[in-house]
């Protein structure tokens, strides 16, 4: 059994780290933190969990993380940063769920998250954690940042158009919709059931800090600087609790491809992209619960236009679920470990 750390351990993705992780058959969870909660039986705040735990909360600068194999962060950005260049040094391998080591550059890491970065000498030595991407990588990597949510969705959508260079890179559009859980458990006025339900919002239009994540991987993708990909990213507030659905449009610039075999070609080896049949349109419940991405492909009768739909779990494949396939390969487990859940339905 490998010894795993959760540090954050009462946000909503830390508690479905360990919904995940109680249930792997080689992952033991020796300590789990919380500032807030030390000391209080996990399963009294998360009723889930009763009868299937009895770890308590660790306060973060008392838990064994220096004993651990490895180490996720649960914590919200610019709090990983400051701990694992230490869990790095004791050869504790370090998974972050934040923002921390997404970005390669380090004036942008700052201008889109108001803070300089703490070791801007790891931002090279991180491998960002989209398996379908870097699986090689990952399984030697000591630290490895996990993509955020819409990111996610957004680029298992358009991957395969633009490493085959099929669309204009200046053409692609992002129309995205997010449950509410995406904003974290922190009490905050905008997440109120009242403010949130019966009701439908854009949010982030100037510019949202998703946008150079995914620049940054559609680029590496195309092969091209960032400067040439233009991508229009509207994040959107959706009454539900989990779920995110992406919309991404792009012009073809190529004529005659079939796009459904193109797809189901790109992603025939992986477990956790379904690529549906043509004409289908995924429904965010098809994966509640679920690591999976669901994608469809269509082009409409402006024939030059491609639309790509993409569903994920924004706390399974969006974070807590993509972390957990991101240990099995840096591990060396089968990456459907601890992982195949079926989605819940309704
Ligand atoms: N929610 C989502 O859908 C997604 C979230 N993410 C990212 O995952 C991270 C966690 O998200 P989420 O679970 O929603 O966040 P929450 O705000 O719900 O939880 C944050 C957790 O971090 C702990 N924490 C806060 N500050 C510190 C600190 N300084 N040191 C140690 N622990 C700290 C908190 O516990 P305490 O204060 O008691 O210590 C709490 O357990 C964030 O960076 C978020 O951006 C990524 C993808 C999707
Ligand atoms: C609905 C909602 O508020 N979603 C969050 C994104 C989810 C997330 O936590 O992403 P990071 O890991 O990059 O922080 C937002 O738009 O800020």
């Amino acid at each position: 059994m490998k010894r795993i750390g959760i540090v954050g351990g009462t946000g909503y993705t830390g508690a479905e780290l360990l919904r995940l992780l109680l249930a792997h058959p080689e992952a033991e969870v020796v300590t789990i933190t919380s500032r807030a909660e030390q000391g209080r039986e996990v399963a009294e705040l998360y009723p889930n969990l009763r009868g299937i735990t009895s770890l308590r909360f660790d306060r973060p600068d008392e838990a064994p993380l220096a004993d651990c194999d490895l180490v996720f962060f649960a914590t919200p950005n610019g709090v990983a940063m400051k701990q694992v260049p230490g869990l790095l040094a004791q050869g504790v391998r370090v998974i972050d769920l934040a923002a921390d080591f997404r970005l390669h550059d380090a004036n942008q890491w700052a201008e889109w998250y108001g803070q300089p970065h703490h070791c801007p000498e790891l931002l090279d030595f991180a491998v960002y954690g989209l398996p379908e991407v870097n699986r090689q990588l990952i399984q030697e990597a000591q630290l490895v940042a996990n993509p955020g949510c819409y990111p996610t969705a957004v680029q298992l959508a358009l991957l395969p158009l633009i490493k085959h260079k099929l669309v204009d890179l200046q053409s692609l559009i992002a129309d995205t919709k997010s449950g509410v859980s995406g904003a974290g458990r922190g009490a905050n006025v905008g997440t109120l059931l009242c403010e949130t339900s019966e009701n439908f919002k854009a949010y982030g239009v100037a510019g949202h800090r998703h946008l150079p994540e995914i620049v940054q991987g559609l680029a590496q993708a195309g092969q091209v600087d960032i400067q040439q990909v233009a991508l229009t990213f509207v994040p959107h507030l959706t009454p539900m609790i989990r779920g995110i659905h992406a919309t991404c449009y792009g012009k073809l610039s190529v004529a005659g491809t079939n796009l459904q075999e193109l797809f189901e070609q790109h992603y025939i080896h992986e477990p956790f992209v379904d690529v549906m049949p043509a004409s289908s349109h995924p429904e965010t419940r098809s994966v509640k619960g679920s690591n999976l991405c669901r994608i469809a492909v269509h082009q409409p009768l402006q024939k030059d236009t491609v639309v790509v739909l993409s569903v994920i779990d924004n706390l399974v494949k969006g974070a807590a679920g993509q972390a957990v396939q991101n240990m099995n390969i840096m591990l060396g487990f089968p990456e459907q470990l601890g992982l195949q859940v079926t989605a819940v339905l309704p």
